[in-house]
């Protein structure tokens, strides 16, 4: 009986492991395609982690050593790129798959990078800013040697930001006796930030959401939205459906969810909301962020963390689309349900590739010196999006495949052909 309820829970386990799911969907896609075993071999984890210990010295004077981790999944097509993740739940099985879906969607969007990702394990609601700039600081110190401009560039993720960023560069730059803004994208504007990178994550979703819309014939205007999670993909993108004439009939951040079925006044939560997107607590009348997913509407877009359309609630959704600008937020039975359910998903790897896109730009911005302008941005992404969704869309279709198994057949293949032409596999 024991020994039943610990397989059990190791099958419950195996199925939120958002590693092994998405090497699965990885050696799928490399079949499909007809790569041999040994492509799949190298691309079953990165090619690099880094583990760091970060001593920081907290306000009460006492010293406290936090975890990071860096990953860098495949650097033939080139430098590995991708966010730094703070939050109490990072696992290194989690950042690993962050760094594949990075070069996913790097693949996707046809960017001249691999996928990175790092993590550190901490909760920064409960850090001051000092010993939020000591743990940035510390962290660059430690991984300095695996990282750079021409190596490996960072940028923000869940509960970072543009500050961070800039203490993260600013650090970089001492250790490099250089100053190095092509060392991390997501930075102010004044430290060499692009036009359009805080709200690019947002902005791809829009354009693909958009186009997903019209293939199942609904209107934009006067749809009803829910999104979960009000930070930086979830917020920007309530404001610009919201503006574009979508009813946003719920949203959620980690205390729980708002619902109102004529709509809820999204200016009013934007200007209350914190900076790590929390909005909830000042409210009463909460719901929860499993009964936000399950609630009367036309369009989800989680923009928070993973796992969280699964089989337990697949079942249970009412829109008829569902886009996901976080990472990893279906599991791969979550996936299976709508898919069968003739739900239209639109997949992580492809509808959160704005941010990257725009990170790209950033870094390119700073290797040439020259800025474009945010109008010159939104037309580039808007194209890469528009092509990228398209591409996806119609390999579905025409290969008989979910729209995630096409996104990864799309992603892979760059980076497995640029593998084979050095030789490695
Ligand atoms: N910021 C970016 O440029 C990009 C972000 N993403 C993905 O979008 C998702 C959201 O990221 P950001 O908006 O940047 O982060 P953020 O830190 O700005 O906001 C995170 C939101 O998720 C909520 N949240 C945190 N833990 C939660 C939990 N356990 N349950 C429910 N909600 C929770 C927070 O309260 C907040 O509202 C993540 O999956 C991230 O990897 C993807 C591509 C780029
Ligand atoms: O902007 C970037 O370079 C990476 C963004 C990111 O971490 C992501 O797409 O998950």
């Amino acid at each position: 009986m024991v020994a039943d309820k610990a397989a059990d829970s190791t099958k419950e386990d195996n199925k939120l492991d958002v590693l092994s799911s998405t090497r699965t969907v990885v050696k799928t896609a490399l079949e499909k395609l007809g790569y041999p075993d040994e492509v799949f071999e190298l691309l079953k984890d990165p090619i690099r982690m880094m583990t760091v210990r970060i001593p920081v010295r907290m306000d009460d004077g006492s010293i406290k050593i936090f975890t990071g981790y860096r990953a860098q999944h495949n650097d033939a097509v080139g430098p590995t790129k991708g966010g730094v993740r703070f939050h109490p739940d990072v696992t290194e099985k989690e950042v690993k798959a962050l760094s594949i879906w990075m070069s996913l969607k790097a693949g996707i969007v046809n960017l001249p990078y691999g996928g990175g990702k790092g993590g550190i394990i901490c909760d920064p609601r409960e850090m001051s800013f000092r010993e939020l700039e000591g743990l940035s600081r510390g962290y660059v110190r430690a991984i300095s040697q695996i990282v750079g401009p021409t190596k490996d560039i960072p940028a923000p993720d869940v509960f970072t930001n543009s500050q961070i960023m800039a203490w993260m560069m600013d650090e970089y730059s001492r250790i490099d006796e250089f100053n190095s803004p092509g060392f991390i994208t997501g930075k102010p504007i004044v430290l060499g930030g692009s036009h359009g990178r805080e709200s690019a994550t947002a902005k791809g979703v829009t354009i693909v959401l958009n186009e997903a819309a019209k293939k199942k014939g609904i209107d934009v205007k006067g749809a009803r939205v829910v999104v979960q999670g009000f930070g930086n993909a979830g917020s920007f993108l309530s404001k610009f459906l919201h503006d574009a004439g979508a009813k946003i009939v719920g949203i959620s951040d980690a205390y729980g969810a708002l619902h109102d079925p004529d709509g809820l006044d999204i200016d009013y939560l934007l200007d209350r909301r914190d900076s790590f997107g929390t909005v909830t607590k000042l409210f009463n009348n909460t719901i929860s962020n499993k009964e936000l997913l399950e609630l009367d509407c036309d369009i989800i877009v989680p923009a928070a963390v993973e796992n969280q359309i699964t089989e337990e609630n697949a079942h249970n959704i009412k829109a008829s689309i569902v886009v996901e600008a976080a990472n990893g937020p279906t599991t791969m039975e979550g996936t299976k349900i709508l898919t069968e359910r003739g739900i239209l998903l639109v997949p992580d790897v492809l509808a959160s590739a704005g941010g990257v896109t725009v990170s790209y730009f950033e870094w390119v911005q700073n290797n040439q010196g020259y800025y474009w302008s945010e109008e010159d941005i939104d037309q580039k992404l808007h194209e890469i999006m528009i092509k990228s969704f398209n591409t996806i869309f119609e390999t579905a279709e025409t290969r008989r495949v979910d729209m995630r198994l096409a996104a990864y057949m799309v992603g892979v293949r760059k980076m497995a052909e640029a593998s084979r032409f050095r030789g490695w596999v």
